[in-house]
């Protein structure tokens, strides 16, 4: 096997933790010299709140049980989770393409490399801004299609 394909099977495997009935992602953080996962993360609720929290997509009438206001994004979990002083100059796998709120945590968390399976909001607003910072910092985005 691939180490692309490994580590994009890791992200897949964290993706399945995820209790959202719609869209489960799966993000793992690794470290290119050594080869090593260093961060894995998931969509989740903010830590110990699991059961508070509403999984509804909602609708413009119903704003506060929206999900979008809840959940915790794959990447920001692996990144916080990681077992190392830092992530610079890591590689993030991940099942879907980041949205820009996580473009900035992963620029500014020092990740050169993004390795992403689904781009299915590609047309989002939120995603065109995604693509626009990450490229401009010269984060490198692969997909592994
Ligand atoms: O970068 C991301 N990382 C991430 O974890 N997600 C999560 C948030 C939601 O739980 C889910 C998207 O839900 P939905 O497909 O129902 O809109 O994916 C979504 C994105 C980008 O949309
Ligand atoms: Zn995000």
């Amino acid at each position: 096997m691939k180490k692309e394909d490994y580590f994009m099977a890791a992200a897949c495997l964290a993706a399945q933790r995820s209790k959202d009935a719609s869209t489960q992602v799966g993000a793992v953080i690794v470290n290119e010299t050594d080869n090593k996962i260093v961060g894995t993360g998931y969509n989740g609720m903010p830590a110990g709140l699991d059961d508070e929290l509403p999984w509804e997509r909602g609708d413009e009438k119903n704003n506060y049980n929206k999900k979008y206001l809840y959940v915790t994004h794959a990447e920001l979990n692996a990144i916080v989770n990681k077992n190392c002083a830092d992530v610079n100059g890591c590689t993030m796998y991940v099942t879907l393409f980041p949205c820009n709120e996580c473009a900035k945590l992963i620029i500014q968390s020092g990740i050169r490399k993004v390795i992403y399976l689904s781009n299915k909001y590609e047309t989002r607003t939120e995603t065109k801004a995604s693509r626009r910072m990450l490229d401009q910092a010269m984060v490198d985005t692969q997909c592994t299609k």
